[in-house]
């Protein structure tokens, strides 16, 4: 579903990758978190996921494709297979909660009707039936972000990634979201998703794949989020530090924000799925029908826990990195193609249902 291998990524002007010599696979239904300090790597792996970012060295594949081969004409229609959500929700200020989630369905060009189906379904999915005409100021976080998980789930993608989604939310608003996830994953999706917090990942009992320095230490099956002793890399202070090495320090633990007797308790905060529920029942057909046409290959096996010293080889900084592009939020969400116009969508890239 995704896989990594010898991925190096290293941004223009920087003295070390961000990620170095990843290899890594991630199969079709997982719920993986990823974790490490700051800086270790984990958004950048998201970013290469979505093509946001190109490698450096090494290949990536997604739903079996070789991100490599795909033009950037066509990454749009590839992004639609993935849902993405950000700690900072990034909604659109001045539409309402069903307009929010509408937009993403309306710029791939998809039908009024299925929009006026597909738009309640999901919002009931998440727990906001009755906030539709809401604009965002008048929703809590929590709320705010579940429209983020709507919008991304609504055009049922293959895979949802997350980047810190409960960051900015409180400890049982963030157990809410994350039954939300689980009830996603369970339904067939494939869960990426980068966090700081211990214990939501203590709790959940899912893979944990741990970066410390853009390298991978840890691959869990059923991981916590505790760190074995490993060293943490940081840029010496210049005011403090004059040599301008890398020095390495002993992680702090702080104390969890999401604690695991909150998550414990964390009722679910969306409505239960009935039997006739039809976004469930379409999710898990769609995913059934993809899952029986790709044969699931044996998990990886484990990565030996890595100790002591961290080595950083110093990779040659390219020049040829491009300049950022000016997108709008449709080109930003991997919606439309960078100039496109709505509806022009009619060639897909990957699986099709
Ligand atoms: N666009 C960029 N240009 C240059 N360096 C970057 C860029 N994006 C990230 N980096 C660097 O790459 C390294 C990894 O960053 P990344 O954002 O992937 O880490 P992270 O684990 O997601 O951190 P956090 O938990 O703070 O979000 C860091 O050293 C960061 O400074």
């Amino acid at each position: 579903m995704i896989r990594f291998d010898t991925v190096t990524k290293q941004y223009s002007g920087t003295q070390r990758p961000a990620l170095n010599a990843i290899t890594i696979e991630v199969l079709r239904g997982e719920f993986v978190f990823l974790v490490g300090a700051s800086g270790s790597g984990k958004s950048s792996f998201l970013r290469l996921i979505l093509k946001e970012e190109k490698p450096t060295k090494g290949q990536i594949h997604v739903l079996g494709q070789d991100l490599g081969s795909i033009s950037s004409r066509k990454i749009p229609y590839f992004r639609r297979n993935l849902g993405v959500v950000f700690q900072d929700f990034r909604l659109l200020p001045n539409k309402t909660v069903y307009d929010n989630v509408a937009f993403s369905l309306q710029v791939i060009g998809k039908s009024r009707g299925f929009i006026q189906e597909a738009v309640p379904d999901t919002l009931k999915l998440v727990g906001l039936d009755g906030k539709a005409k809401r604009y965002p100021n008048e929703l809590s976080g929590g709320e705010q972000q579940r429209v983020a998980i709507a919008r991304a789930i609504v055009n049922k993608p293959q895979v949802l990634l997350a980047d810190e989604p409960t960051g900015n939310l409180d400890p049982t608003t963030s157990a809410g979201i994350m039954t939300l996830l689980e009830r996603i994953n369970a339904s067939g999706t494939t869960v990426v998703m980068a966090t700081h917090e211990a214990g939501i990942v203590d709790q959940m009992k899912r893979r944990v794949i741990e970066l410390s320095a853009g390298t991978i230490v840890r691959d869990e099956r059923q991981g916590g989020y505790a760190t074995q002793a490993i060293p943490t890399v940081r840029e010496a202070r210049p005011d403090t530090e004059p040599t301008p090495e890398l020095v390495v320090e002993q992680p702090t633990v702080s104390a969890p924000k999401v604690p695991i007797a909150v998550m414990e308790q964390a009722q679910p905060l969306y409505v239960e799925p009935e039997a006739t529920d039809d976004v469930t029942d379409a999710a898990a057909a769609v995913t059934a029908a993809a899952t029986a046409a790709v044969p699931i290959v044996p998990a990886p096996q484990p990565a030996t826990p890595t100790t002591g010293a961290i080595t950083r080889p110093v990779l040659p900084v390219p020049t040829d990195q491009p300049e950022p592009e000016q997108l709008s939020l449709a080109e930003r969400l991997g919606l439309r193609a960078p100039g496109g116009k709505p509806g022009d969508d009619d060639q897909e890239v990957g699986p099709t249902r």
